[in-house]
């Protein structure tokens, strides 16, 4: 079985001032020193990304990778409110997020839309983060797999098996983000196991499947990121709440 290297990433949402963005750049990436142990990147909120990308480069060598929770496909022009991925890249963003439950249910990002942030990230060279994952009503209607195979086969459609080198998928139940309720190991791992068969026999090949990094996120914390971790099929996190406090965040990485 291939050996897939943990990844972890803070995904800050619209929290933090200047600051505090700031200092936890500077705790995160002072406190992550073995780069061999995992990968890591955090996703400040945009006003931030410069300070923070100051801190990062100050320490360690830019170990801990910067990410944007957001993008617009197109390269420039009339797009009131958004922010390309070459402004991004200017900063020194390597990591973007696609397809993240808030986008999707919060603002109303279609799989369409999603499809294109998709591509045109990995197309300008970033890795991207793929977030999928069920409704509670999904869940207890029975469609998870459903759901979650949908919105891979959306987000991925036009993706070559070449680029998912560049694809880390993050599996996030949408009634375990930001709520307190975890996955049981079990039930994340079930998910996990899922996906990879999808990404091994419905959609690309067995290379693939083996090497692409599943993310579980959703209310991951230092007291279950062990055993959570410990699943075979889960690679490592995509951390909200938790990210928001170094030492939990190092804890979490450190875990994995
Ligand atoms: O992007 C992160 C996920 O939405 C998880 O958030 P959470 O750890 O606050 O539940």
């Amino acid at each position: 079985m291939a050996e897939r290297k943990t990844i972890v990433g803070g995904n800050w949402k619209m929290n933090t001032n200047r600051a505090e963005a700031s200092d936890l750049a500077g705790a995160v990436s002072e406190g992550f020193t073995n780069g061999d142990q995992a990968d890591v990147f955090v996703c400040p909120p945009f006003p931030y990304l410069i300070p923070v990308a100051e801190r990062l480069s100050a320490n360690n060598g830019n170990l801990v990778q910067l990410g944007a929770q957001n993008f617009y496909h197109e390269p420039n022009g009339a797009f009131t409110g958004e922010v390309s991925l070459a402004m991004l890249q200017d900063l020194g963003v390597s990591t973007v997020l696609t397809g993240h439950s808030e986008r999707r249910h919060v603002i109303g990002e279609t799989d369409v839309l999603i499809n294109e942030k998709t591509l045109a990230a990995l197309e300008a060279g970033l890795q991207v983060v793929l977030c999928i994952g069920e409704t509670l009503e999904q869940r207890e209607a029975g469609k998870t797999n459903f759901v979650n195979a949908a919105q891979l086969s959306y987000g991925l459609a036009g993706v070559t098996a070449e680029q998912m080198a560049d694809v880390v998928i993050a599996y996030e139940p949408v009634w375990a983000i930001g709520t307190g309720k975890t996955a049981t190991p079990e039930d994340a791992q079930k998910a996990h196991q899922f996906i990879r068969e999808v990404l091994t026999h419905g959609m690309f090949n067995e290379t693939v499947g083996q090497s692409v990094r599943i993310q579980y996120g959703g209310s991951m914390k230092p007291a279950n990121a062990k055993e959570l971790l410990s699943q075979p099929d889960i690679d490592g996190g995509l951390i909200g709440g938790a990210a928001l406090k170094a030492d939990d965040f190092l804890a979490i990485v450190n875990a994995g």
